[in-house]
C-alpha cells in the first residue's frame, strides 16, 4: 500500500466528519501542526532526535536538510504513516485521528496500485474520500490535461510526478504535505506546480513542503526549518534566515590567470582604500543628511575581504551600489578581468553554512578525468 492510501486508511474509523471535526473550532487560531520532542530511531539509526516545530494555519512551511536528515520520517510521523515518540498534533489531535479528508500527502516514492490511466489513477484516489474533486480538473491544475488518458506507466518521470501531485490534492485538503513535489519535473512544469502551491496557499490551504530545491523553498515558503541529523537547527522566514546565516553579498571576478597572492593583496588594499574613502564620504553625508533625515547609502566596507578562487578572486561584502567602487578598486590595483558576477546571499548559502557543506572558493575542484575544474561554483 502506498502512503497516500495508508494515510487515508490509517485514520481511526470513528474520526469525526470534516464539518464537525473537534479540531475545527480550535484550529482557526491554533497551530495546524505541533511537534514537540519528536524522536524516531530505526535500530541504531536515529532519524529524529527531538524535533520541535509548529506550523500555523494557512502558511507554506518549508522543510530542508541534507539526505538522511530525517525529513521524510518527520512527514511520515506527522501524517500518521509511521509512529514516533513525543508530542505530535495535527489539527489538535494525534495524526492518526485526523479526518483523512483534511490531509493531502504526496509521498517521496509512489507506486500506483494497478495499471491505470492518469485520470483513472486520480479518480481512484478521489474514491478513497467522502468528497473529491473531478479528476480532469485536478489534472488540469498540474498541467496534465493533455495526457489524462495516457497509461500512468507510459508517462515520463516528470509527468508521473505531476500526476502524483494531482492525487494529493484530489480531496481538496486543508493541510497538504508535499515531499519533493518537483523532483524530475522540467522548468515549465515546476513553475506550474509553484503557481498551484501559491494558489492553494492563497485559498487557505496549509502547505508543508519538503524540497532540496532551495530556490523553490525560498520563493514559496513563509517559514523554513532546517533539519540536520534529526534536529531542527534553524527556523524562520527565509529572509530572516538569510540575513542571519546567509553571509555577505559577493562579487566574483574572473581573471585570465589564477590570482597570485600578490594580486589578491593588491586588490584587497585597493578595496580597503576605496571602502575607507566611501565610509568617510558616507560619514560626511550622514552629517549633512542628519537634519533632513535622508537615508544614506553606504558603499564598499573598509574591511571587505578578498580571496582567491579557482578562476580569479572574490570580493566579499559588496552591496549592489558598491559594484562600481569595486571595479574602480580593481582598476586601481591594475587588474584586468574577463567577467564579473555579483551574487546576493540566498537560502542555499544558509543551507550550506548550517549543514557544514559551505563551498570554499580556495579549493580547486578535481574533475573525474583528473583535470581541475575551471568553475568551482558548478561543483558545489
Ligand atoms: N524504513 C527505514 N528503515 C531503516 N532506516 C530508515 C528507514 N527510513 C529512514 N531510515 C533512516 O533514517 C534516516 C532519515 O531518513 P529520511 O528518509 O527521513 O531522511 P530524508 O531527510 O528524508 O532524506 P532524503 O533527503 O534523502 O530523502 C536515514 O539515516 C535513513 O537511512
Amino acid at each position: 500500500m502506498n502512503e497516500t492510501a495508508a494515510a487515508t486508511r490509517g485514520a481511526s474509523a470513528d474520526a469525526a466528519p470534516r464539518d464537525t471535526d473537534p479540531g475545527d473550532a480550535a484550529s482557526e487560531a491554533a497551530p495546524v501542526v505541533v511537534a514537540e520532542d519528536v524522536r524516531k530511531s530505526y535500530g541504531d539509526v536515529v532519524a529524529l532526535a527531538g524535533v520541535d516545530l509548529r506550523v500555523e494555519s494557512g502558511e507554506v512551511f518549508g522543510l530542508i536538510g541534507p539526505n538522511g536528515a530525517g525529513k521524510t520520517t518527520l512527514v511520515r510521523a506527522l501524517t500518521g504513516t509511521t509512529t514516533a515518540d513525543g508530542e505530535l498534533k495535527t489539527f489538535g489531535v494525534p495524526p492518526r485521528d485526523v479526518d483523512p479528508q483534511r490531509i493531502g500527502l504526496l509521498p517521496q516514492s509512489f507506486d500506483p496500485p494497478e495499471r491505470l490511466t492518469a485520470s483513472e489513477l486520480v479518480a481512484y484516489y478521489g474514491g478513497l474520500y467522502d468528497t473529491a474533486r473531478d479528476a480532469d480538473s485536478v489534472l488540469r491544475d498540474v498541467g496534465m490535461a493533455d495526457d489524462a488518458e495516457a497509461w500512468y506507466e507510459t508517462l515520463s518521470g516528470g509527468q508521473k510526478r505531476r500526476t502524483c501531485v494531482a492525487t494529493a490534492i484530489v480531496n481538496d485538503p486543508d493541510l497538504l504535505f508535499l515531499d519533493e513535489p518537483t523532483t524530475g519535473i522540467d522548468p515549465a512544469g515546476r513553475r506550474a506546480i509553484h503557481r498551484l502551491i501559491e494558489r492553494l496557499a492563497g485559498d487557505g490551504t496549509t502547505v508543508f513542503l519538503t524540497s532540496h530545491a532551495m530556490d523553490e523553498v525560498e520563493r514559496l515558503a513563509d517559514r523554513v526549518a532546517l533539519l540536520r541529523d534529526g534536529s531542527v537547527v534553524a527556523v524562520g522566514p527565509p529572509d530572516d534566515l538569510i540575513a542571519k546565516h546567509g553571509g555577505e553579498p559577493r562579487l566574483d571576478v574572473t581573471l585570465d590567470d589564477p590570482a597570485s597572492d600578490e594580486v589578491v593583496e593588491r586588490v584587497a588594499e585597493a578595496v580597503t582604500a576605496a571602502g575607507d574613502e566611501a565610509d568617510k564620504a558616507a560619514g560626511d553625508e550622514v552629517d549633512e543628511a542628519a537634519a533632513s533625515d535622508e537615508a544614506t547609502v553606504t558603499s564598499l566596507p573598509g574591511g571587505a575581504t578578498v580571496e582567491p578562487t579557482a578562476d580569479g578572486l572574490r570580493i566579499l561584502g559588496v552591496r549592489p551600489e558598491a559594484i562600481g567602487d569595486a571595479v574602480d578598486a580593481l582598476d586601481a590595483a591594475g587588474v584586468t578581468f574577463e567577467s564579473l558576477a555579483w551574487t546576493e546571499p540566498s537560502l542555499e548559502d544558509v543551507y550550506l553554512r548550517l549543514t557544514g557543506e559551505e563551498y570554499s572558493p580556495r579549493e580547486e575542484t578535481t574533475m573525474p578525468d583528473g583535470s581541475e575544474s575551471a568553475d568551482g561554483e558548478a561543483d558545489r
